[in-house]
C-alpha cells in the first residue's frame, strides 16, 4: 500500500498550475486569429499544446504519478491498466466555443485514484473562475481573488427543470430524458465542462449527456460534482433519474470513450 494523500498543498499546486496554462491560452486567445491562416499552426492547437506542455512539466515537478493528457493520449492500455492513481488532463476543453471566442472553454486536471476522481480542477480563463472539487472534503468557486464554498442544489417537486446541455453537440435523444423527467424544464445551452460546474453550484439541476466525450472531458468537473453533493451516472435515456445508475468510472477499459452520462445535483 503506498501512503499517498491529497493535501492542501496539492490542491493549491493545481489550482496555481490550471491558472498559469489558463495564460499561456489567453496570451494566444488574444490575438488576432486571421493572421494563423497564412500559417501551418492553429491558434487551437498552439493554445493547446501550450497548455498542454505546461501542465505536463507542472505536474511531473510536484510529482511521480502518470499523466494523461488528450494531447499525450497515444499511452498504451498495456501500460494506463495497471495505473491506480494518474493525473487525467484536457488542457483545452471547449475547442468550438474557443474559436467562437465565447468564452466557454476551460482547463481540467483531475486525479483519479482507483477508477475515480479523487480531485478536480476547472478553470476558465475568460471567466476568471476556478472551480475545485476535492471529493468527500470540499467544492469551492475562486472568482477574481473570492473564494465561495459551492454545493448542488436538489430539485424540489415544484422547481422547474434546469438542464444544461451543450451548446455545439446536440443530439435529438435528448428530448427522449426531458419528457422522463416530467414537469417543466427550462433547457441553459453552454460549452465545455462547465456544465458539470454549473450543476456543482446549483445553477443547473441536471446535464444529460446523451452524445459522445472522452474521460478527460469529464474528470475533473466530475471531481467538482461529487465534491459538492452531486452524482455523475451512467445515463439510461428512458429512465434519467434511475438510483441505481452505476457510476461514471475511469480507466477500466481500453478506449477512453464515457457512455452517455447523466450529472445530477
Ligand atoms: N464525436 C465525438 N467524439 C468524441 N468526443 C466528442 C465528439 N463530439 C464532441 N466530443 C467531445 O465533447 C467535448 C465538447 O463538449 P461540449 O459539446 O459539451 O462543449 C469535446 O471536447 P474538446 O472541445 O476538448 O474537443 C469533445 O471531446
Ligand atoms: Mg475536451
Amino acid at each position: 500500500m503506498s501512503s499517498f494523500e491529497i493535501t492542501q498543498t496539492l490542491v493549491d499546486s493545481v489550482v496555481k498550475i490550471s491558472q498559469e496554462a489558463g495564460d499561456r491560452i489567453m496570451e494566444i486567445y488574444a490575438k488576432d486569429f486571421d493572421i494563423y491562416e497564412k500559417n501551418d499552426a492553429s491558434p487551437l492547437t498552439e493554445a493547446d499544446l501550450a497548455a498542454h506542455l505546461h501542465i505536463l512539466e507542472s505536474l511531473n515537478r510536484i510529482s511521480d504519478i502518470p499523466v494523461l493528457s488528450e494531447e499525450s493520449s497515444d499511452i498504451s492500455w498495456e501500460t494506463r491498466k495497471s495505473w491506480n492513481r494518474y493525473w487525467l488532463v484536457d488542457p483545452l476543453d471547449g475547442t468550438k466555443e474557443f474559436i467562437k471566442k465565447n468564452g466557454e472553454f476551460t482547463v481540467n486536471i483531475a486525479l483519479i485514484e482507483y477508477g475515480e476522481p479523487t480531485l478536480g480542477v476547472v478553470h476558465a480563463p475568460v471567466l476568471e473562475t476556478t472551480y475545485v472539487g476535492w471529493v468527500g472534503v470540499e467544492a469551492y468557486k475562486l472568482h477574481k481573488g473570492s473564494r465561495e464554498t459551492i454545493s448542488t442544489k436538489p430539485h424540489q417537486s415544484s422547481d422547474v427543470w434546469q438542464v444544461v446541455g451543450s451548446r455545439s453537440h446536440q443530439s435529438p435523444e435528448i428530448n427522449k430524458v426531458l419528457s422522463a423527467l416530467g414537469g417543466e424544464n427550462k433547457l441553459i445551452a453552454m460549452g465545455s465542462s462547465l456544465k458539470l460546474c454549473c450543476v456543482a453550484d446549483g445553477t443547473a439541476h441536471v446535464y444529460p449527456r446523451v452524445g459522445p466525450t472522452s474521460e478527460w472531458d469529464t474528470a475533473a468537473a466530475h471531481a467538482v460534482v461529487l465534491a459538492a453533493g452531486g452524482k455523475v451516472t451512467v445515463l439510461n435515456v428512458d429512465k434519467p433519474l434511475d438510483p441505481d445508475a452505476s457510476p461514471l468510472r475511469y480507466n477500466q477499459k481500453e478506449s477512453v470513450l464515457n457512455p452517455f452520462f447523466m450529472v445530477i445535483s
